[in-house]
This record gives structure tokens, C-alpha cells and sequence, in this order.
């Protein structure tokens, strides 16, 4: 079997600064994973190195297989890698059915020219309006971006990132700055989006983790320290004095 994605030892400098230190990770079809690790620790960096965005020192990256460090991240997403757009990338005085379209059609290749088919392309337009359901933006379909609340535009953002069918997602802290109740009907929104598909999140609520992952990747100073399933993380001592323990207490001292 291959793996959906497979990182083999992958390290990554800036100038003297060695940011990733051998990160291994293989991460099977389907699975939800979650990486969690401290301030600094090359979370983002990571997603970065995964998407293309930036180039690895050395080692390899494979999706589905094949390698893709060293292509561009347009090469990485035409293989079924989507990687989350920030808010500030919608297209704000553009209804969400338009953003949505957008994408479909920016899949399908229609690069830097899209704006000359719009409106008459049949099934980008019927993949959209699949899309804005699946999101659950159906009632908002014609409303504005920028008229959107922040939990539907984060939720815009994940239609965005769905909208070309890729089937490795990679989703940075996709509930930063909700509140609970919306953090809540947010996962389960994520879990039905991405049924059946791998799913890479970088996140730092443990409630988010806990809820939304199969398996937890816990990265300190650049590597992998443990990649399990939740319940063998938290019992993990190693991971423990490294880092959750303390952000438990935290996350527990602050809900109580
Ligand atoms: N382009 C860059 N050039 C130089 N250093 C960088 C660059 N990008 C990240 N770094 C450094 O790499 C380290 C890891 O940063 P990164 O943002 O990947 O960590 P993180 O785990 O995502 O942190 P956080 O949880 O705070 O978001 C930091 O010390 C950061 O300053």
C-alpha cells in the first residue's frame, strides 16, 4: 500500500538555522491527523515544506506515492493535495457561490484567464452548488463574502480548499477564533467535507485535536516524537514532558 503522505527524514534550514531536524511521518488514506507540538516547534514550517511553498534541505517528500519535493505547489495541488486558503484570500465582493466557482474552475485549470468562462460551464457550476451545500452556505449562497460571519467565512475557506476534489487536505488551525459552540458544529462540519479523505490539521485546541483526529503527530524541535492515536499520545510520557502536559493543564485551568 502506498501512503497518502510519507515524509522520510526531511530537514529544512533557514540560512545556518536547522528548523526540521529528520522528520519521518507516513499517514494512511482516510486517516485524520493532527499535529500538535509548541510555539516554534515547525508546525507551519512543515505544511509549508508539504505544499510546496517552500523546498526541503534534504530527505524526501512522497503524496499517494510519488515524489513531490522539489515541484511547485501548483505541480503538488494538481496531484490531490489542497492545502487551506486564509480568509484573507477570499475574494471578499464576491458571493460564495463565486468564490466557490472560482476554485472549481481554478482546478480545472483555468488559471489566470477563468474570469472569460465564467458562466458557462456546466459542471464547475453544478460541482459549486454541490459545494456550497456540502459547507452548509446554501441559504448564503448569493450573500458576500465580506457579509459573511467569521465561522462561515473559515467555513467558505474550507469549501475553497475542497472545491478541486483533492483528496490530501491540509488545514491550518481551522477553528482559530471561534467560540466553543461554533467550534463545535465546525468539526463535525470538517468531518463530513473531508469523509474519506486524509486530512492534515495544525492545531492547539486539544479539544479540536481530540475530537477531530485519528492520530496525533507531536512535533518538538523539528521531529516527529510520537504519531499515534490519541488515547497512546496523551499516555505517551515522552510527549508529556515535552509538551502536553502542560498545555492540558492549561486547556483544564482555563475551562474550569
Ligand atoms: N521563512 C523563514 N525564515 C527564517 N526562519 C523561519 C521562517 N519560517 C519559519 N522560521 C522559523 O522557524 C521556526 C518554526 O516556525 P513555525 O512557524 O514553523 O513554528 P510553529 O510550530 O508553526 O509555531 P506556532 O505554533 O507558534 O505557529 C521559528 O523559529 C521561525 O522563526
Amino acid at each position: 500500500m502506498s501512503f497518502a503522505l510519507e515524509l522520510n527524514n526531511v530537514r529544512k534550514a533557514f540560512g545556518k538555522t536547522e528548523i526540521i531536524r529528520g522528520a519521518n511521518l507516513k499517514v494512511a488514506p482516510g486517516e485524520r491527523v493532527a499535529i500538535i507540538g509548541p510555539n516554534g516547534a515547525g508546525k507551519s514550517t512543515l505544511f509549508n515544506l508539504i505544499s510546496g511553498r517552500f523546498g526541503i534541505s534534504s530527505g524526501e517528500i512522497l503524496l499517494k506515492g510519488k515524489r513531490i519535493d522539489g515541484r511547485t505547489p501548483y505541480e503538488i495541488n494538481r496531484q490531490g493535495l489542497a492545502r487551506s486558503f486564509q480568509v484573507s484570500n477570499l475574494f471578499h465582493r464576491l458571493s460564495v457561490f463565486e468564490n466557490i466557482r472560482c476554485a472549481v474552475l481554478w482546478s480545472l485549470g483555468y488559471r489566470y484567464s477563468f474570469w472569460k468562462f465564467l458562466g458557462n460551464l456546466d459542471d464547475a457550476n453544478e460541482r459549486a452548488e454541490q459545494v456550497v451545500e456540502m459547507i452548509k452556505l446554501d441559504r448564503k449562497r448569493d450573500v458576500l463574502a465580506m457579509n459573511l460571519t467569521y465561522a462561515e467565512q473559515r467555513a467558505l475557506e474550507i469549501g475553497i480548499t475542497i472545491a478541486g476534489g483533492g483528496d490530501v487536505i491540509l488545514l491550518d488551525e481551522p477553528t482559530a477564533g471561534m467560540s466553543k459552540s461554533e467550534t463545535k458544529r465546525f468539526i463535525q462540519l470538517i468531518r463530513e467535507v473531508t469523509e474519506g479523505k486524509t486530512l492534515l490539521t495544525v492545531e492547539h485546541d486539544m479539544g479540536v485535536v481530540f475530537g477531530l483526529a485519528d492520530k496525533i503527530a507531536v512535533l518538538v524541535y523539528g521531529e516527529v516524537i510520537a504519531f499515534d492515536k490519541p488515547e497512546a499520545v496523551r499516555a505517551n510520557v515522552r510527549v508529556q514532558e515535552a509538551y502536553l502536559g502542560s498545555v492540558l493543564a492549561e486547556q483544564q485551568a482555563a475551562g474550569a
